[in-house]
């Protein structure tokens, strides 16, 4: 897979400048942030680059004062693999009972789960703000029995946890048909049944479930539009946690989720990124 390294200049460069810049890349198809000391450097396939879509993403930078310049190169064919273990994934705890780690880890802490996940590129290896609150939110929860949907699960990482606590049957879905395959991977990495993973958006769900939990960690835009296809295969009493967005778009997600008969429950943060749990 080819991949484009691009560099992002950042004026002011602050960590909330460069945090909601590399939410906006990550809609835009970006992947792999490394901050610098003046911005910010990120990946994208070659294939999936739109220089229109970037500049439309950037000429709607929500923090308008910011000056972003970038450039790009071709960056050049690495192992994968190393440049995770040398620049982003190192094993993490969270909750202090769930570690995740790679397959090339040696010195993993002990936890309660064990959560093995070859990223490769596919999105879900803890690091993230997202998938820690819903990984947070997972370990709290009663899940023994629970039919349960992944939607957008990356690298499935959230219905292996919940799988492994009990969560039975499982359902994993993504558009991205290099996440179904890397998923496919990590569950058969962490020797877990019953996890159906297929490719598809809220457009597959009508032959799936009924479930007693759905979680969504995409972004606002998605979730505002797709929320009401995955309520309708929520069983009464069933809960939804979404995250990918922000702390400011809280208020418009909870009225689409009221809108649709959910009762709010209760939100958790980490550094503005949020976590919701709805009740049907
Ligand atoms: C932020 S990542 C979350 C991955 C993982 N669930 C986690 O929590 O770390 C969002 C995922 O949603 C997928 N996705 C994007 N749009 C989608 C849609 N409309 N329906 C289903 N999946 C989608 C992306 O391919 C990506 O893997």
């Amino acid at each position: 897979m080819k991949y484009l390294e691009f560099t992002f200049r950042t004026v002011p460069c602050t960590e909330i400048v460069n945090d909601v810049l590399s939410g906006v890349l990550g809609e835009a198809g970006f992947e792999s942030f490394v901050e610098q000391t003046d911005g910010i450097t990120a990946y994208i396939q070659k294939e999936l680059y739109n220089e229109s879509l970037l500049k439309e993403a950037l000429a709607d930078f929500p923090l308008p004062d910011t000056q972003i310049e970038y450039n790009f190169i071709e960056a050049e064919d690495k192992d994968w693999n190393e440049e995770w273990e040398k620049n982003f994934f190192q094993p993490i705890v969270i909750g202090d009972r769930c570690v995740i780690h790679s397959t090339f880890h040696n010195d993993v802490p002990q936890a309660e789960y064990d959560i093995v996940i070859n990223p490769q590129m596919a999105f879900g290896t803890g690091h993230h703000e997202t998938t820690s609150l819903i990984i947070g939110e997972l370990l709290d929860s009663d899940l023994q029995g629970k039919a349960l949907l992944d939607m957008g699960c990356g690298t499935s990482i959230l219905a292996i946890l919940a799988r492994m606590r009990g969560a039975s049957p499982c359902t994993a879905i993504d558009i991205d048909e290099w996440c179904v395959r890397n998923s496919l991977e990590n569950i058969e990495l962490n020797g877990v049944d019953n996890i159906a993973v297929s490719q598809g958006d809220a457009s597959s769900l009508e032959s799936k479930g009924p479930f007693d939990m759905v979680i969504a960690n995409i972004n606002r835009n998605i979730l505002l539009a797709d929320m009401k296809h995955y309520i309708a295969r929520m069983n009464p009493g069933a809960e939804l946690l979404m995250s990918g967005f922000y702390i400011d778009d809280i208020p418009v997600i909870r009225e689409e989720a009221e809108r649709n008969g959910l009762h709010f429950v209760h939100h958790r943060e980490k550094n503005r990124w949020a976590a919701v749990k709805f009740q049907k």
